[in-house]
């Protein structure tokens, strides 16, 4: 039986069913038509590779097409970018991965580090728990400085790996998380997300950068919680957290002394207590309380247990940036390498406060005083919402180790902060 057009053109295994079919010796016409079948199975095995290489080139410009639309990190210009802004300006510099970057003490320890001479690189995911355009001025000031801030979210692993794969950080200062006390009822699962599964995809990624990142983070005053023996000192405990931030922040520590113990990271935490001024965040008291000061609306000023003012100890930017800057500078390394712990690494803890709290309407009567206006006070009992009566930090430990020794009272910072948010915002603009 003659071959099928089929079989011709879709012979199984070529050269084996010709065997089986012939027998043997071939005649001129067996032998043309040989000829004739493989050339034309020959052209047709060409037309299906060419067409299988334009279907998968197809297929990859969609995918990068894809890629470009929603993600907004790497390529060839993407890398040069994150590179140049890690390149170190100065002898035993250090390269740093700045998490939170775009945030406001993110925005002002990148600058200092940039400064000196640091390479610095930015994550930030803009986000929208306060205004982003405010983020987005924060993020044009650094990048005149030459710091190139990536847009991505520390809960992407391949981004994170991708970094490290880029640059060799010899540190990370992890500043991005979930802040604000109260705003926790609201959003719970906000702070899940950012403080405990953040964390923890950005300290596998350090686990496994060879080599290993010494990592100095912010935890918070506020894990001190309910405690009422004063000043707080690290030694205390610190298990009575008032807040479901508290509580997040309050893991984070126990949840970076495993990977110092499990992987041999260097681990920094540093409590801030209630940090301050220009570039600040609109949600925190200071800033909230200017903007409605200004508009002529009321403020609400809470009041403690039997009518008790609340008290924070107030720390300026100024002063914080110092103590992460130390902290970045005296971190030690880490020891791990591959996933693996080599020997014993630093884990510290240090309280970066100011020493004299102030009670909230103080802090009121200060701006009124830069501000030349009156608030129109309402005052009221302290709502349930997670707010602790008062906070005051003892930093012995932190003189001591890092040389943190703050300077700045908050009348002067926020002589400061007001000076800074007239010229930003104007005497009217509406701030979210
Ligand atoms: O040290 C920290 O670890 C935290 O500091 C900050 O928290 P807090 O100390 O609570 O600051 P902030 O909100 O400015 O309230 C200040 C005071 O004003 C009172 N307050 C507040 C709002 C209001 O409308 N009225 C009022 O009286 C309020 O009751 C309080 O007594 C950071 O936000 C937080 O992210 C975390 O970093």
């Amino acid at each position: 039986m003659p071959p099928s057009l089929e079989d011709e053109l879709f012979p199984s295994t070529p050269g084996k069913f010709k065997i089986e079919r012939n027998h043997g010796l071939m005649n001129h016409r067996q032998v043309y038509r040989c000829f004739a079948s493989t050339s034309t199975m020959f052209l047709w095995a060409l037309f299906l590779i060419a067409l299988t290489a334009s279907y998968l080139s197809f297929q990859s410009f969609v995918d990068s097409g894809r890629n470009y639309l929603s993600v907004s990190w790497g390529g060839i210009q993407w890398e040069k970018q994150v590179r140049t802004s890690a390149q170190i300006h100065r002898t035993g510099g250090m390269s740093v991965l700045v998490t939170g970057a775009a945030g406001f003490v993110g925005s002002h320890v990148s600058l200092a580090l940039k400064r000196r001479g640091d390479g610095v690189v930015g994550l930030d995911n803009f986000n929208d728990y306060y205004d982003p355009s405010l983020k987005k001025a924060r993020k044009s000031l650094l990048t005149s400085h030459g710091v190139f801030i990536v847009q991505g979210d520390i809960n992407d692993a391949k981004l994170l790996a991708k970094l490290f794969d880029v640059v060799a950080f010899t540190h990370v200062m992890h500043l991005a998380a979930q802040a604000g006390v109260r705003y926790a009822m609201e959003n719970p699962h906000s702070y899940v997300h950012s403080n405990i599964a953040g964390l923890v995809t950005l300290l596998e990624a350090c686990k496994s950068a060879n080599p290993q990142p010494s990592i100095v983070w912010a935890s918070s005053s506020s894990v001190y919680g309910l405690n009422e023996k004063v000043p707080f000192s690290e030694s205390d405990q610190t298990d009575q957290p008032a807040s479901l931030y508290a509580a997040t922040k309050k893991a984070g520590e126990e949840i970076t002394h495993t990977y110092n113990h499990i992987y041999g990271l260097s681990i920094t935490g540093l409590r801030f207590f209630t940090v301050y001024g220009p570039w600040g965040r609109p949600d925190m008291a200071y800033f909230s309380f200017t903007r409605n000061i200004l508009q002529g609306k009321p403020i609400t000023v809470y009041r403690g247990k039997n009518r008790v003012d609340l008290a924070r100890d107030f720390t300026y930017i100024d002063d914080i940036v110092k103590g992460c800057v130390g902290s970045l500078d005296t971190s030690g390394k880490s020891t791990g390498s591959g996933g693996k712990k080599r020997g014993p690494a630093p884990y510290r803890i240090f309280n970066l406060g100011n020493t004299s709290p102030v009670t909230v309407p103080t802090l009121v009567s200060i701006l009124e005083r830069h501000l030349k206006m009156k608030a129109k006070r309402n005052i009221v009992d302290m709502p349930g919402n997670g707010d602790v009566p008062f906070t005051h930090a003892n930093i012995s430990s932190a003189r001591r180790e890092l040389g943190y020794k703050p300077t700045t009272d908050l009348q002067t910072g926020l002589k400061k902060f007001v000076k800074w948010y007239l010229s930003y915002y104007g005497y009217g603009k509406t701030v979210n």
